[in-house]
């Protein structure tokens, strides 16, 4: 009885929210409560219409505090993919989906929005955390390690399951996909599905000697979207990227590529002293030439500062919209000259765990 009590309440308040926000009556919402208080009572759960679904995905993007790029949240494009029965269709939406948002380089925010979670036997669950992603090979004694060591893990998952890489930095991933507690099925990425950026620079000639290139789109895969009191594990995201995220962060951090060292030797800077600030020159030498390489190619990207002045723009439009703006301080500061930021002074930003939102939920492999 509590759960009915506990789900019916969650989605009275979903659904009187959204249909305010979809400015529907006082009846039609009304109506929809009552009948969705009797499926409660009637199937211990309730199914989303389309426009709910719609709305409650781009709610969960509006509320989630640690993203920088909110002010575009009315534009996600949902698609509804409750429907999918076998990996073979789940994988087909997933490839579907990564052409959809890659849009010849105008890339679009786009969600596919799997079954929910009811029936335990039948919850599909995506296993890469993004659906473009490079491997990780540790290496051993003699071997030298190679590509993302974010992806080592899930690299050795998917060698066990068969999947052969080259060894190399940039091998992509295959799309690992199980229903309920079957074995996970993998699906290589088609090779001409995903064009790669090489890494150049505005000035400096030789930067293609550091045979860097990253992939265009960032597709979030592992996380759970939750309306409602309905959760969806499988419901893959994406935006554009922010440079820092590439730059900064994915070549940058030790934990990662680790270029830093090779970027500033080719600048010929200073590695014997920090006061030479080579770590700093090589981050923003780095950032420039992914700015550079995605508008080179054509491919949507934002800098951090005018992501940053986006946020602001989202923090009005939801003041005058009546609504507080839930955030993460630590999380919204972009890791390149933060403080050169508005968000760094902003000392009214709180982590206000609203609904619909974006949860972590336990992988689906180890
Ligand atoms: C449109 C361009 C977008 C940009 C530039 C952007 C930027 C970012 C950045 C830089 C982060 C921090 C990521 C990190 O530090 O690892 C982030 C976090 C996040 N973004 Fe956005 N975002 C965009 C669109 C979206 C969309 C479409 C969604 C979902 C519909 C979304 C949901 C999230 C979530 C859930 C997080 C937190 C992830 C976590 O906790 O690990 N974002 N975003
Ligand atoms: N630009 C982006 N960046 C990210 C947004 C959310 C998550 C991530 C990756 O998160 C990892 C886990 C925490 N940091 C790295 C990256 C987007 C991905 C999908 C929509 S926008």
């Amino acid at each position: 009885q509590r759960n009915v009590d506990e789900l019916t309440g969650q989605a009275e308040s979903f659904i009187t929210v959204c249909y305010q926000e979809l400015e529907k009556s006082q009846s039609e919402l009304e109506r929809r409560l009552a009948d969705i208080h009797e499926e409660v009572i009637l199937t211990g759960t309730y199914i989303h219409t389309e426009e709910e679904l719609a709305h409650g995905a781009r709610m969960a993007w509006r509320h989630n505090s640690r993203c920088i790029g909110r002010l575009f949240w009315h534009s996600l494009a949902v698609i509804d993919a409750r429907g999918a029965e076998t990996v073979e269709e789940v994988a087909g939406a997933l490839l579907r989906h990564v052409e959809q948002a890659y849009n010849g380089g105008k890339v679009r925010p786009v969600i596919t929005v799997f079954r929910s979670d009811e029936q335990p036997d039948r919850t599909i669950r995506i296993w890469n955390h993004q659906l473009i992603r490079y491997a990780g090979y540790p290496g051993d004694g003699e071997q030298p390690r190679a590509g993302d060591p974010a992806s080592d893990e899930f690299t050795a998952v998917c060698r066990k399951l068969g999947w052969q890489g080259s060894g190399g930095d940039f091998d992509i991933l295959p799309l690992v996909i199980s229903i309920g507690g079957e074995e996970p099925r993998w699906f290589p990425v088609p090779p001409g599905l995903v064009q790669e950026i090489p890494l150049t620079h505005p000035e400096i000639g030789r930067f293609p000697e550091l045979c860097l290139r990253w992939y265009p789109v960032p597709v979030v895969s592992d996380m759970c979207l939750e309306i409602g009191g309905i959760r969806y594990p499988a419901a893959p995201f994406n935006g554009w990227y922010m440079e820092t995220e590439i730059g900064s962060r994915n070549l940058g951090d030790i934990e990662r590529y680790n270029r830093l060292p090779a970027v500033a030797d080719l600048l010929g800077l200073d590695r014997s002293t920090n006061t030479s600030l080579w770590k700093d020159r090589a981050l923003l030498e780095l950032n420039r030439a992914v700015l550079h390489s995605f508008k080179q190619a054509g491919v949507s990207i934002v800098d951090h500062h005018t992501a940053a002045d986006q946020f602001v723009r989202f923090q009005e439009q939801e003041s005058r919209q009546g609504r507080e703006v839930s955030g993460k301080w630590g999380w919204l500061i972009p890791p390149m000259s933060p403080s050169s930021t508005p968000i760094w002074n902003d000392n009214t930003l709180r982590d206000l765990h609203l609904s619909p939102r974006f949860m972590y939920q336990k992988k689906a492999y180890a």
